[in-house]
């Protein structure tokens, strides 16, 4: 078997949040997050304290009438056994267990039921909020670290709704009723057994806790491979492009290796808990029979009572096991939901203000004064950008590679705040009005075109989810994409793999106007695929954006000398400055930086 294990994990997938182990308790967080069973509690928790109370009396009665079947009717102190209180007390243990079944059958569906509410309304929360989360959340972060908090750390709080708390009160029931059962029937005996209490605790946390690290080590090592996985499967082309499989394949390796340790590890040390518990247990059982044994020689305990004693002794343990597990269990449940409340208490950097009014009906005219930007600090991406354009203008974005052109488009769309300056759409400061009124109101098509997973008719009917099939068909038809769709298999139907992979690049961007076009924006914003595409297409591509772009305000982060050439502004970028303005002809006879541009492109054609 080949072992990586001396080669160090890449640092490129340790994400920060791995390093969490687990946390101390923590009352607020606490509050929080029970605050999520409140809903359900109210409506079932009624139900499952019934079936509970019926579980733990049913439970703790059987020792009980176990003792009185020895004591009086089996081996009674005088007179012979009596037969008809045997069958009796027999009759009342069955009735007792199949209580206890239906009521324990009954608790586990309710306590599931709420579990997976919880969970349900925890990760549809967390959905919601990552997906209002601003463009710099998501520069940030890897998907695959966002990736794993929304199905690991809400999957490893499962358990504690959906067992852990009703469980944990159950025990704690279940262990104050034994307690007095047994200082009830001989409280000398009672207290001798319960000496071993103490030690039993003290083991079952300290043990458990290296256990939960264990296990915790293996959940870690499990996140690392599932990030990989994401980067692996999302660079698969790049990674085969340039061969880098087996070099895949050993950081792969590594991380599965480290993982299987771990595992191992933390499975032979939760084998050796039981043998533990049991030998502490014995201890208790030991002193129940020494002392038992002598009581009853001296005629202070009966036969019955001892093997009652025995019972109860051995549903003592159960217990007492099972809340140092919940414990651990809500220590994990701490880290991850800290994690996760990291999250939801992120504020959208980008968000409507109080008084943030509507965006009427858009007419298209919009102005950039004085406008700095910067995605870092102190590293400045618009250095003071001005820039009238009038409704129905065409824009045409054009500068060398990291000029600002794409920076310039998120600006519009409000996908970031500004550092200075304004931006107004028909004169109103796009921080003064509603994020929904401002970009339902703007239509963007980006380079990298995003095909979800369906038909093509839902893929076009993104841009107004209410546009009837003959829309969707008339949009198709306008982009000319209305051919090509219906030469595949299933017309509109056709369902697409996911991000559109047997579509040509061409096909996918007709689509995208498509579904731009159908939501009839004001302003719309185009970053122009740079991929070269082949004459027939390009030309399709053109009478498309001609459609599209007619009575609109555009911006267009333009490639193609035909897009630039017919737009009626053309906007040179250099260092997230405007080193030059005006349209075509106008900046080819400036011999400025334009004019290199547009050269250094034929120079390669
Ligand atoms: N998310 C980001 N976080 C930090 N810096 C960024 C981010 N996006 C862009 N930048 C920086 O801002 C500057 C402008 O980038 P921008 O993407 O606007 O350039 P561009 O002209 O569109 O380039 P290209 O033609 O290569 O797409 C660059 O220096 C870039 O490194």
């Amino acid at each position: 078997m080949k072992s990586g294990t001396d080669v160090p994990v890449q640092e490129r997938f340790v994400y920060k949040d791995d390093d969490v182990i687990d946390k101390a308790f923590d009352r607020k967080q606490f509050t929080r997050l029970f605050g999520y069973m409140k809903p359900y509690a109210r409506q079932m928790l009624p139900l499952v304290m019934l079936m509970m109370v019926l579980g733990t009396v049913t439970k703790l009665m059987v020792p009980f009438l176990t003792s009185l079947a020895i004591d009086k009717a089996i081996a009674p102190k005088s007179g012979s056994p009596n037969q008809a209180l045997l069958y009796i007390l027999t009759a009342g243990v069955i009735v007792l267990y199949i209580v206890q079944w239906i009521a324990g059958v009954f608790r586990i569906k309710y306590t599931n039921v709420i579990g997976q509410k919880v969970i349900y309304d925890l990760r549809s929360d967390l959905f919601k909020h990552i997906q209002k989360l601003s463009f710099n959340f998501f520069d940030k972060r890897p998907a695959g670290s966002v990736l794993v908090r929304v199905t690991n750390d809400i999957n490893s709080l499962q358990d504690l709704f959906t067992n852990g708390v009703v469980n944990s009160i159950i025990d704690c029931v279940q262990l104050a009723g034994i307690v007095v059962i047994l200082l009830a029937l001989n409280w000398k005996l009672g207290l001798a057994v319960m000496v071993t209490v103490p030690i039993m605790f003290l083991v079952s946390t300290k043990y458990r806790r290296t256990i939960r690290i264990a296990w915790q080590a293996v959940r870690i090592k499990n996140s690392r491979i599932n990030s990989h996985l994401n980067e692996s499967i999302q660079g698969i082309r790049v990674t085969q492009a340039y061969t880098q499989e087996l070099e895949n394949m050993n950081y792969f390796d590594t991380m599965n290796w480290d993982s299987k340790k771990s595992w191992d590890k933390a499975s032979a040390m939760n084998q050796g808990f039981g043998p533990i518990i049991e030998v502490t247990g014995g201890l208790g059982t030991l002193v129940l029979f020494w002392l038992g044994a002598y009581m009853i020689q001296t005629g202070n305990l009966t036969v019955g009572v001892l093997v009652a004693f025995s019972t109860y002794v051995s549903n003592f343990w159960d217990p007492i096991n099972r809340l140092g597990q919940t414990y651990n269990q809500l220590l994990v449940a701490m880290a991850s939901s800290e994690r996760i409340f990291e999250y939801l208490d992120e504020e959208p950097l980008v968000q409507d203000k109080p008084e943030a009014k509507p965006l009427p009906t858009i007419h298209g005219d919009i102005s950039f004064e004085r406008v700095y930007f910067e995605y870092e600090k102190g590293r400045a991406a618009l250095k003071g950008i001005d820039l009238e354009v009038s409704a129905g203008q065409s824009i045409a974005l054009v500068g060398h590679t990291g000029s600002g052109k794409s920076t310039i488009i998120n600006l519009i769309g409000r996908f970031y705040d500004i550092t200075g300056g304004r931006i107004t759409i028909d004169g109103q400061d796009i921080r003064d009005v509603t994020l929904n009124s401002l970009r339902s109101q703007i239509g963007i098509v980006l380079q990298d075109t995003f095909i979800f997973s369906g038909t093509i008719r839902d893929n076009i009917r993104f841009g107004r989810l209410d546009a009837s099939d003959m829309d969707v068909e008339e949009a198709a038809k306008a982009v000319d994409a209305h051919d090509f769709i219906m030469k595949l298999p299933d017309g509109y139907d056709t369902e697409v793999e996911e991000r559109g992979s047997a579509l040509s690049m061409g096909q996918r961007q007709l689509l995208s106007f498509a579904r731009a076009l159908l939501a009839n924006p004001r302003i719309l914003i185009l970053d122009e695929a740079t991929a070269s595409i082949d004459t027939e297409t390009e030309l399709k591509i053109q009478e498309a954006l001609k459609v599209l772009l007619k009575g609109r305000t555009s911006f267009i982060v333009a490639h193609r000398l035909s897009t630039i050439r017919h737009a009626d502004k053309i906007v040179v970028l250099d260092h997230g400055e405007i080193k030059e303005m005006g349209t075509h002809q106008e900046l080819t006879e400036q011999q400025g930086i334009y004019n290199g541009l547009i050269e250094a492109q034929f120079r390669f054609l």
